[in-house]
Order: structure tokens, then sequence, then C-alpha cells
């Protein structure tokens, strides 16, 4: 890639580890809650032929969500609590079209400066081709995975179709991700639960709950002064790479130019379920149940005030001057 078409960030970066599903070591950072990027597991080597012109074929009559943007930013919003939030401007519209919809959609892109980003979980909707191939994923291996670091049910599949530029911003996620790319490169910029105090996310309550208020491309520094802190880890993924995203980390996605036409990005996560509670909590806490604590709190606290723009006056009356 250009260096000049890879958006500067102001922090340094260090790499994700690359390793083969073949080796010992990528298990252990798994087991570790730790980030890294598996090569040559064929996950969805049976995708790899999930171009437009395929997808358009098999992919079926139904209905795909897909997200247009007058930014290159895609912020994720609970649709129901920004319906409820008046003061809530929706940063990105969701239609819900066909993928020869779709198609459109992307032939406009290239005439307007709007950006447009397919995100659909797989469902059965989907053509026979698309089943067969969706069959043909490497689920020994997924499933070997899940076993042996105790992971909940495979919650979903998303099948993600976005044009170069798009970004997703910082956010995180309480599910385990294998998150596999099919066709394109993604750039992902991943941070450690433990930076949470860095990231700002919004109020859980907030239709934003979960992403951070901090704008990678220009930050706050007034709002967000910790965000100087950060200490990002980056790798760029492409066809036939599985990146395992652990449930918490924060993540950045940004699609890189793509040299077919359109230039699109085709990516398919596998989202699971965390493991289950140990039976005896270990202190001092993690990082993660430090953030699910954190969580809990806000919410419990919101039901108590039964208003969740009551909690930061309250929660400024128990810390202020006490727990200093
Ligand atoms: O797989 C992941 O976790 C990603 O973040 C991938 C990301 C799109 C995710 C959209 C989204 C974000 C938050 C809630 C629900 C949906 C991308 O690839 O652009
Ligand atoms: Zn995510």
């Amino acid at each position: 890639f250009d260096s000049n078409s890879i958006n500067k960030y102001p922090f340094p970066s260090e790499q994700i580890p690359r390793l083969s599903v073949a080796d010992p070591e990528t298990y252990r950072l798994i087991k570790e809650s730790k980030p890294v990027i598996i090569t040559d597991t064929n996950l969805v080597g049976s995708a790899a032929k999930w171009d437009l012109n395929y997808l358009h074929e098999n992919l079926g009559k139904g209905l795909f969500y897909v997200y247009t943007s007058n930014t290159n930013k895609f912020k994720y919003y609970n649709s129901n609590r920004a319906e409820q939030c008046k003061s809530f401007v929706n940063p990105t519209e969701r239609h819900h079209v066909t993928f020869p919809q779709f198609l459109q959609m992307l032939k406009r892109c290239s005439c307007t400066d709007e950006k447009v980003y397919l995100q659909q979980i797989l469902n059965d909707t989907v053509g026979t081709n698309i089943v067969d191939d969706f069959l043909q994923f490497n689920w020994d291996w997924v499933n070997k995975c899940k076993a042996a670091f105790g992971w909940g049910q495979l919650s979903s599949n998303l099948l993600l179709i976005g044009l170069e530029g798009n970004i997703t911003p910082v956010h995180y996620d309480e599910q385990e991700n294998f998150f596999a790319q099919i066709s394109g490169y993604k750039r992902c910029i991943l941070f450690s639960p433990d930076q949470f105090d860095c990231l700002y996310p919004h109020p859980v309550a907030h239709p934003c709950d979960r992403q951070s208020q901090v704008d990678l491309s220009n930050p706050d520094y007034k709002r967000f002064p910790k965000f100087r802190n950060v200490r990002p880890t980056e790798a760029i993924v492409g066809p036939g790479d599985v990146l395992y995203i652990p449930m918490y980390w924060w993540h950045q996605i940004e699609s890189l130019l793509s040299r077919g036409l359109p230039p699109v990005t085709v990516s398919v996560n596998f989202w699971y379920k965390g493991s289950a509670l140990p039976d005896k909590i270990e202190y001092p806490l993690t990082p993660q149940q430090r953030v699910s604590v954190m969580r809990n709190v806000e919410k419990m606290l919101a039901a108590a005030l039964d208003d969740p723009d009551k909690v930061g006056g309250l929660l400024r009356s128990i810390v202020e001057g006490r727990y200093t």
C-alpha cells in the first residue's frame, strides 16, 4: 500500500502477531485473550469466490441492512435508543434493501461523496449456493477453538461489504470474535481493555454505548486528555486472514484502497458469547471484569434513578471530595 493512502494517527503502534494455524503460540495468545492474526485456517476458503457478481446471483431475494454515511465513518448506534434520544443525531442512515438495490447504491457512490456499508447477519434467506459455501466453512477448526477456550454459542456471522475508505470507529463488543477477511484489505487498530480510561466510551444508556467518543482522526484533547496515553496494536488483514478480536478489546476497522472495481472489501465475522463466569472470582479483577462491573453500575444507577441523565450527578456526589 502506498503509505500516504493509510491514515496517519498521533500515536505509535505495535504490530499484532501473525501466526500460522499450526503454531502452538497462536492458541497461547487466544487463551490469554490477546489478539493474533491466524493464517492458513481456511475458515472461509469456500467464500473466496464471493465477489459482487456471485453474491448478486446467489444471495437470494432477502433484504439487507445497508448503512450510508456522508462522511467515511460508520459509527454504530442502537436504533431503538436513538429514537428515544431526541437530541441524538444519527451519524449514519440505515436502509433495508435487496442486494440489487445495494449494488445500485454502490454505483451511485462513485458519483456522490456518500459512502455505503452492507452489514447483514447471514440468515436462512440466502440462496442454496451460499448455504453450501457456509457449510464448507472450516467448522471443525472453529468449533475446536470454541470448545478449547470454553466460549459460549456462536451468536451470529455478520457479512460486511464495504467501500475502500470506510471506517468503523473505535468500539468494543461483548463477544469473542474471529474476524475473517475474504476480499480486499482492512487495517485493524486494537486497544487493550485496560485502556478504557483513555478511550472515553459514551454512557452505557447512550445510543452509542460501547463506542469511543474520541475521533481518532481528530482527537479533542481538552475533553479527552488521557487519549494521549493510548498504546494501540495494529495489523492489515487480507484475504484468508483471520483476526482474533478478544471480547472487550477496542478496535477500529478501516477498509483500505483495493484494486478491484468497485473497490469493495468483504469480511465475515464469527461472534461467540464469552466463556461462563468462573466459579470463584480471582482478585485483582481482570480489566475485562472491571469494564463489566462499571457497565453494571451504570445500568443499575440508570434504573434506580429512572433517568440515565442523573447518573453522572450521583456518581460525582459519591466521588468528589471523598474517593479522590
Ligand atoms: O466484527 C466486528 O466486531 C467489527 O467491528 C467489524 C466492523 C463492522 C462492525 C459493525 C458493528 C459494530 C458494532 C456493533 C455492531 C456492528 C468492520 O469490519 O467494519
Ligand atoms: Zn466490533
